[in-house]
């Protein structure tokens, strides 16, 4: 396939992701209002509801259809054992509910994020704020918008001048909360003007390709949180990296995003880390 043929296809995948996030989006809102299934996974605050099983299989069925040389890496088909691999193939890595216990809750932050991968290289993102219908979509070195606006992050490189968000992540043994509280308190003092934990990773992600807030920082979310948003994030001008500084390691189930270079650094340099198991563990990748 020519560069000129690949640079098509993407495109055409991109308006495919937007036309399936939106549906989806539509299943999401239907199933707010109903009467809630409600499971867990690895902890008993990692949640999942029927919707969530359901909006994945609504997302990858149309997918495959389109796709059926394609690879799906879905947070649900995960659960249930199936793998977290990134290869050469062209790859859909979603998560269909993102921010399933504001879900539960009718915390009104819920989204849908599609990313796509091709030759291990993320290519371009898809998150749909299910409750505000804001649609957020970057493609690699083609921008990124909220609604077809283009948006930019914040270019602010002093922490006493940053709002910062965080997630809380799924362990809540005390070790982690000993250190995750640790963290919170590093740069309350420092001061930043703020802390915020909104329940979604991915939006609290967009936030930061808004410029609406200016670092990120999580361990315990997934491959499926961060994929599309840090396409997301890189197209509005920002950085994604590893908590040690380095490259971002997709499934190593850790991130810094921020406006800057200068404010990314400072996060990576406060941090106290938290360890998550890889999404890719049972590849038996080991880093
Ligand atoms: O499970 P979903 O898809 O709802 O993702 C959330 C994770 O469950 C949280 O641990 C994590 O802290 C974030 O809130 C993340 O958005
Ligand atoms: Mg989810
Ligand atoms: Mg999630």
């Amino acid at each position: 396939m020519t560069a000129l043929d690949c640079n098509k296809c993407w495109a055409e995948c991109l308006d495919v992701a937007v036309e399936v996030a939106l549906k989806a989006g539509k299943l999401v809102q239907v199933a707010a209002k109903q009467e809630k299934n409600v499971s867990t996974k690895s902890t008993p605050t990692d949640l999942v509801t029927e919707a969530d099983q359901q909006v994945e299989d609504l997302i990858i069925s149309t997918l495959r259809d389109r796709f059926p040389s394609h690879k799906f890496i879905g947070e649900e088909a995960s659960a249930a054992g199936g793998k977290c691999l990134l290869t050469d193939c062209p790859t859909w890595i979603i998560d269909p509910i993102d921010g399933t216990c504001n879900f539960v809750h009718s915390f009104p932050m819920v989204a849908v994020s599609i990313g796509f991968a091709v030759n291990n290289e993320l290519e371009f993102g898809v998150i749909y704020h299910c409750f505000d219908g804001t649609l957020y979509t970057a493609r690699k070195g083609h921008g990124a918008f909220c609604n077809g606006i283009r948006i930019h992050v914040s270019k602010e490189k002093d922490v006493s001048k940053a709002l910062i968000l965080t997630e809380i992540g799924a362990k809540r043994d005390q070790d982690t909360l000993n250190i995750f509280s640790g963290n919170i308190m590093k740069f309350l003092s420092a001061p930043a003007h703020g802390i915020r934990i909104i329940g979604s990773s991915t939006l609290a992600l967009c936030l930061i390709a808004t410029g609406s807030a200016e670092a990120y920082y999580q361990y315990g979310l997934h491959c499926w949180d961060i994929a599309a948003a840090a396409v997301i994030i890189r197209e509005a001008g920002g950085v994604v990296m590893d908590t040690s500084g380095g490259p971002l390691d997709l499934m190593s189930r850790r991130v810094v995003a921020a406006g800057t270079n200068e404010m990314a650094n400072y996060i990576v340099h406060q941090l106290q880390p938290i360890n998550y198991e890889r999404d890719d563990i049972d590849q038996g990748v080991q880093k």
